[in-house]
């Protein structure tokens, strides 16, 4: 349980008042079929014509992303006391509430995992059997790099950037700065005690800093991005596809003349992300 000092609503920004999604004119989210021979092709325009695309046929087996979802679940239901056993994140452990360094808050709680790190390694990892924990993160994170190197190399191609491998490669360095987040959404019972507003943030409108980002969730809503007007989109939820989001690094890297549009994502209350 989290104890406050002050009711969480007095403590935390977390609601939502200012922007709605946009009802008008929903545009369609692009969608790569990465087992079509011509993905490269399809890649290159939702980076254009979006920054934010969908993938199915991604090649990451479904049960190493339902392995992931329920340990994961296993892990987020323990007691806080356990789950803080992982340490303050500086910046990789649990957190709960505060996101990263500056001062941002949210109704989230997360784990935040270096993807180069063996997760062998991840000791501070509690709870009944954190063997199968690390076993399942092990496995997915391999699998979903994978898929992010395909991307990668298929982006480099689209854009005639030789070596192919010129940004896969800075994911698969043993230095990679590459990170892994699980976020879990809590219910709120103060906004709903108080005046049943459903538009709490979870995790406040930010970029990506990265060059790209790798999303996927639950069965639940919540991810919302921003179009080049200023509209907010939400993002119908699908869990067995991946959501991509171009980030702020593949713009300034990548010499496109502005190529890629950059989003900002939010995501409110109720659902969690791995
Ligand atoms: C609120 C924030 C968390 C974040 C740093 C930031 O100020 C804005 C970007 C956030 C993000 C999103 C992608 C990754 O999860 C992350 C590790 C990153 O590099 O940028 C997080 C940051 C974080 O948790 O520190
Ligand atoms: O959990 C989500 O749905 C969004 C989180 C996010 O935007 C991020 O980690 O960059």
């Amino acid at each position: 349980m989290v104890v406050l000092s002050k009711p969480a609503i007095e403590q935390f920004s977390y609601i939502r008042n200012s922007k709605s999604p946009s009802t008008l004119m929903f545009p369609q989210i692009p969608l790569v079929d990465l087992s079509k021979p011509d993905s490269k092709h399809q890649i290159i325009k939702a980076c254009e014509e979006f920054g934010f695309f969908k993938v199915i046929n991604h090649g990451v087996p479904l049960e190493f992303i339902s392995r992931l979802e329920a340990e994961a679940t296993k892990f987020f239901s323990l007691p806080l006391s356990e789950k803080e056993k992982t340490g303050q994140p500086q910046p990789y452990g649990y957190g709960n509430k505060r996101i990263g360094p500056n001062g941002d808050v949210g109704w989230v709680e997360y784990l935040l995992l270096t993807t180069n790190q063996d997760p062998n390694m991840l000791r501070f990892l509690s709870g009944e059997n954190p063997e199968s924990f690390r076993f399942a993160l092990n496995n997915y994170m391999t699998a979903v790099k994978k898929m992010a190197c395909d991307l990668l190399e298929m982006m480099a191609d689209g854009l005639k950037i030789q070596p192919r491998n010129v940004l896969s490669k800075l994911l698969m360095d043993e230095q990679s700065d590459s990170v892994f987040r699980l976020n879990h959404y809590p219910p709120c019972p103060d906004v709903h005690a108080l005046n049943g507003n459903s538009n709490v943030i979870g995790f406040g409108e930010h970029t990506d800093p990265q060059i790209i980002s790798v999303l996927r969730s639950n069965n639940t809503s919540g991810l919302q991005i921003s179009l080049r007007d200023g509209s907010w989109i939400s993002v119908p939820p699908d869990q067995f596809s991946f959501f991509i989001n171009v980030g702020d690094s593949l713009q300034t890297t990548v010499p496109t003349n502005n190529f890629f549009l950059e989003y900002i994502e939010l995501s409110c209350y109720d659902k969690w992300k791995v």
